[in-house]
């Protein structure tokens, strides 16, 4: 497999192209309404496909990617929440620490316990800050991290943990407000971390509407997360 999606996203970041990226969680969608989902996504002209959640049961992953592979090209990346969900299906794998917090579980013991998974594995796995800020809600990340999200109003914290990420070699940041966020990360916010970084931006949580994505991408977010709004077939 050749291993082009960090690559492709680095190529639209440096053009201004935007990305968009639909979520999609294992455990709320049936395999045999696949191909119904992936038609709904191909007409959002959608780059790629994420696939993960916060809680996944063991194995359902790898039977829900094969299967998305079967219905599409467009190139699937998991969006771990925990190392039991990575499968070969995907294409690619965000490899995630989660920076704004300060539990060694999320930092590094997830990522060792994945590597027996990765030792032979045609995964592309792409170095990514994982940075959570304060959406309003009780998210799942937090819940299962167990840590406290960056408040919105903390430029400041949020600007030095991406450029932290990207001087420890991180090749992405992905600001995330949750998901079911009420509040999205701030145009300020995430004008402020664009500004600083010279790697791609990624940017999700509570983007509900065309107006709320379209902001995303003029105040610097090079590749937009749906989950929640397509789930609940809102776009
Ligand atoms: C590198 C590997 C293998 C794993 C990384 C594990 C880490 C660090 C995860 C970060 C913390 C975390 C729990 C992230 C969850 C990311 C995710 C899939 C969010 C989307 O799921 P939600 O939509 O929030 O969850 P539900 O819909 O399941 O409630
Ligand atoms: O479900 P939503 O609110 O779109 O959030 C997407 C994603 O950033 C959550 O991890
Ligand atoms: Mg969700």
């Amino acid at each position: 497999m050749i291993k082009s999606i960090l690559s492709n996203i680095q190529n639209a970041s440096k053009k201004s192209q935007k990305l968009l990226a639909i979520l999609l969680d294992p455990d709320k969608s049936t395999l045999g309404e696949i191909s119904s989902i992936i038609k709904r996504i191909e007409k959002l002209n959608a780059d790629f496909i994420f696939v993960g959640g916060s809680f996944v049961e063991d194995g359902v992953t790898s039977n829900f990617v094969k299967k998305l592979k079967e219905n599409t090209e467009i190139p699937i990346i998991l969006f771990p929440g925990d190392y039991s969900q990575v499968t070969n299906y995907a294409d690619g794998l965000l490899f995630l620490s989660l920076l704004s917090g300060r539990n060694p579980e999320y930092l590094i013991e997830q990522q060792i316990k994945a590597v027996p998974f990765l030792k032979n594995s045609t995964l592309e796995i792409i170095p990514t800050g994982y940075i959570l800020i304060d959406g309003g809600t009780n998210s799942s990340v937090l819940k299962v991290s167990k840590t406290s999200p960056i408040p919105q109003n903390n430029i400041e914290l949020a600007v030095s943990t991406a450029v932290a990420g990207m001087y420890k070699g991180k090749q992405l940041i992905y600001l995330e407000a949750g998901s079911g966020a009420k509040q999205v990360v701030s145009a300020e916010l995430i004008s402020e971390v664009k500004k600083n970084i010279s790697i791609p931006l990624i940017v999700g949580g509570g983007i509900r509407s065309k107006e709320q994505l379209k902001n995303a991408y003029k105040n610097g977010a090079d590749l937009v997360v749906i989950g929640t709004a397509f789930e609940n077939n809102e776009l």
